[in-house]
């Protein structure tokens, strides 16, 4: 059984996303926006290590591979660790739109169990904006794009400034990721168009 709840359904005066001229071309890998994102990052031992790749429109495609270390169940993917691996994915569009925008609320279906050494295969696309609301939905196949469903998600996203990250965030980190040398990878720390 499923179904989303009403703050995730777009209003009347929603419009299409529209992709940004020097979103990354469909196929091209993202790469990590941040080396210790949890998601993401290369730099994080445990962490899901996800790869995304930007698809047509305002779309994409990603993957990980369930690892020892994100079990919840003996042999089974954690379900929050799957709904990580949605949440990254879902807010990888962002990228797209180059918006900075961090997750509201997020829906998620398990539908079945995800065992370790799955590589899992996600797709994901923004299915309508409001102002700074952003509406996007996710799936997750086992094996790759043509294998069973294990998870679904509904999202929406909100539009924020770069201080959202610079106030909030812990200042080691947040001094760390902006006295990064490299000009995209400080941008990218935060989701800022470069
Ligand atoms: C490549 C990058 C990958 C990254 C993937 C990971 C993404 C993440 O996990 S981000 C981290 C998790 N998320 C967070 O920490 C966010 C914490 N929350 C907040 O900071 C705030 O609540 C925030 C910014 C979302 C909204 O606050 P604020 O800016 O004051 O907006 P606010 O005025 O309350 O709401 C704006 C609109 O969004 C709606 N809204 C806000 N939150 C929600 C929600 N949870 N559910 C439904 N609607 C919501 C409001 O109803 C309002 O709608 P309307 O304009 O129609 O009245």
């Amino acid at each position: 059984m499923s179904g989303i709840s009403a703050s995730l359904t777009p209003p009347a005066d929603a419009v299409a996303a529209v992709r940004h001229p020097d979103a990354p071309a469909p196929g091209e890998l993202l790469g990590a926006h941040y080396g210790q994102c949890f998601g993401c990052g290369e730099d994080q031992p445990h962490g899901l290590h996800l790869q995304a790749r930007a698809g047509e429109g305002v779309s994409l495609t990603a993957e990980f591979t369930v690892q020892p270390a994100h079990q919840g169940a003996p042999g089974l993917a954690h379900g929050g660790v799957l709904a990580t691996a949605l949440d990254e994915t879902l807010g990888s569009l962002n990228w797209l739109l180059r918006t900075i925008a961090v997750t509201g609320r997020l829906e998620t279906d398990f539908v079945r169990p995800v065992p370790v050494g799955t590589v899992l295969y996600l797709e994901a696309e923004v299915t309508a904006v409001a102002g700074r609301k952003i509406y996007s939905r996710a799936a997750g196949r086992i094996g790759g794009p043509d294998g069973p469903v294990a998870i679904r998600a509904e999202a929406l996203f909100i539009e924020v400034k770069v201080d959202h990250f610079v106030d909030n965030g812990r200042p080691q980190e947040i001094k760390a990721a902006m006295s990064d040398p490299d000009q995209l990878r400080r941008a990218r720390a935060f989701e800022v168009n470069p």
